[in-house]
């Protein structure tokens, strides 16, 4: 692209010296600069980027855009900006020509369940034959293939480049997971969403947002920002059953799609059904009331479709292809997912790592284990992170029969520190604190009897424990399998 152009794009800046004439790539690490590309410095929570300048010269930037005019040795030019972080999402929606006009664009928030809706959304379109791509904590899916993402929502110029190459792989859609911190840091700017679905919205994220009503607002950023342009087919579906889904209402003018359980709504499940490991239910629609029989587990995941459902019946799909298509859907990776063993014991992996969705996950178990039987349940917490919601973890973890209190991605902190927040909640005494998680996970084999069902919570589709800032391999299931076999076969 021609530097002129890219930077034309940029209403309050100063350049010195001379701009080249045309810009290959535009990059925010130094690590990864390509010669004729323009760098921006961005000042991180760690580092900051400006540092790195003369590095991304060195590597072959011609452009550096700065907050301050800096020591460059090397033929370059500098353009200076207020704000960095603000001119990134500026230049790469530019730079990628503003991609997310050309798709359908699905953007899903709350705390918990957004891999959950995303991947359900992304499955049905998949399911419909629609091209569609994803991208969140999981990864970014392009055509089956997942790439790795440090982020749930990515920086600004992961975003658009992502968005770019699902519209150059012939993507007719693009579902994106949309966290609280991707709205608060601007890392979504310039991206036009078509729909906007909130879940729920309860404690998490506290160590960054400060309070729920901080953190409630930085979501509803995902609704404002659908912006004031009726002749847009935009669409909103909220969750009838959270209280702030009448405050999102509020921020936009577009049609409101709610669905739910307990509250009026569109899209209504009424007689939620466990059985025979499927979930039952009766959908209840603008188009009458449909059967449905499912594979996802639990009453989140009951929410969970039928946010999937006001999505497609607001893109006028045929309500009986979509549900033909919910019937099909296979478990989302490490949320609720059953794992196969020959063990007489039922072992599920989850990624429940709120009180709430702790909670859920436990509901989701509970009428599949017969009276006789535990429900045991492992939970761990991450170090350095939120720690006022550790005490609330255990509190909703106390409905299991027995509870192992463990790590999560430990990194600095130590074991006891965090199994001794948790511990604080506990309702009763059947619990144990075991820092290490793959001690922890061998624990709740050794007391497992068969018909038991235990959950290893929090590690989700994770193959790590992080201790320090080193990523180790871990495997919940792998290693409740091996010590399954050496118990019981
Ligand atoms: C606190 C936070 O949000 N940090 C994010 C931030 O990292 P950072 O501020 O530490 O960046 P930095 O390392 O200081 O680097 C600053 C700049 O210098 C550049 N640099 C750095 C080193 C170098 O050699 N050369 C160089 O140019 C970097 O590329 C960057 O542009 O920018 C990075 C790149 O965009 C993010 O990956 C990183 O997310 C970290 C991994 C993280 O854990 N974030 C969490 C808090 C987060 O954002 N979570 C949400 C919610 C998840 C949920 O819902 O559960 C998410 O969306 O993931
Ligand atoms: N709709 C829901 N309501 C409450 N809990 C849910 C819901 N959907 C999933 N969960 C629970 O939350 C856990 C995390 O689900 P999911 O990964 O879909 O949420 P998330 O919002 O993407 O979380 P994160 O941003 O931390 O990845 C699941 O393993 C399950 O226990």
């Amino acid at each position: 692209m021609y530097a002129e152009e890219l930077l034309s794009t940029l209403m309050q800046k100063r350049i010195v010296g001379q701009l080249p004439r045309v810009i290959k790539d535009v990059a925010i690490d130094s690590r990864s600069v390509q010669p004729s590309s323009l760098f921006i410095c961005i000042k991180g929570f760690t580092v900051d980027g400006h540092d790195f300048a003369q590095k991304a010269v060195d590597a072959g930037a011609t452009v550096i855009v700065t907050e301050r005019l800096l020591q460059l040795e090397g033929e370059v030019a500098q353009v200076i900006v207020n704000s960095t972080d603000r001119t990134l999402g500026i230049l790469a929606a530019k730079f990628f020509d503003y991609p997310s006009k050309d798709l359908t664009m699905i953007g899903v928030t709350g705390t918990n369940g957004k891999t959950s809706v995303a991947g359900i959304i992304h499955n049905i379109f998949v399911g419909l034959g629609e091209k569609s791509a994803l991208s969140g904590t999981i990864g970014f899916n392009l055509n089956g293939v997942l790439y790795e993402s440090a982020n749930t929502t990515s920086d600004a110029l992961n975003t658009q480049q992502m968005i770019f190459r699902a519209k150059m792989e012939g993507c007719r859609a693009m579902v994106m997971e949309v966290s609280s911190h991707g709205l608060q840091l601007g890392r979504l700017a310039g991206v036009d969403y078509d729909v906007a679905v909130f879940t729920n919205l309860t404690h998490d994220h506290l160590d960054f947002h400060g309070t729920m009503e901080n953190y409630g607002n930085a979501k509803g950023l995902l609704f404002s920002q659908l912006g004031q342009d009726l002749e847009k087919n935009k669409h909103v579906v909220l969750n009838a059953d959270d209280a702030w889904s009448a405050r999102y209402a509020e921020m936009t003018p577009f049609p409101i799609w709610t669905y739910g359980i307990n509250n009026d709504a569109i899209f209504k499940a009424e007689n939620c059904r466990y059985e025979n490991g499927m979930t039952y239910f009766d959908m209840i629609t603008p188009e009458g009331t449909f059967p449905i029989a499912m594979h996802l587990l639990g009453e989140f995941n009951v929410y969970n479709v039928l946010a999937a459902m006001a999505v497609f019946y607001a893109r006028q799909f045929p309500i009986e292809a979509i549900i033909e298509q919910i019937e099909k859907l296979p478990p989302v990776k490490g949320r609720m997912e059953k794992v196969d063993t020959e063990l007489p014991i039922q072992i599920f992996i989850d990624y429940a790592h709120t009180p709430d969705a702790i909670e859920k996950a436990i509901n989701a178990a509970l009428p599949y284990k017969k009276r006789e039987n535990k429900l045991i349940f492992l939970v761990g917490t991450g170090g350095g992170r939120d720690k006022t919601k550790r005490p609330t973890m255990a509190e909703k973890a106390s409905v299991a029969d027995y509870v192992i209190l463990t790590t999560d991605d430990p990194r600095y902190e130590e074991f006891d520190s965090i199994t001794g927040d948790l511990a604080k909640g506990m309702q009763h005494d059947n619990f144990t604190c075991i820092g290490d998680r793959a001690e922890a996970v061998k624990h709740a084999i050794s007391i497992a009897e068969p018909g038991d069902i235990i959950i290893f919570a929090g590690k989700g589709h994770e193959d790590y424990q992080i201790i320090e800032n080193t990523k180790y391999p871990h495997s919940d299931a792998q290693i409740a399998i091996e010590a399954g076999k050496l118990k019981f076969v």
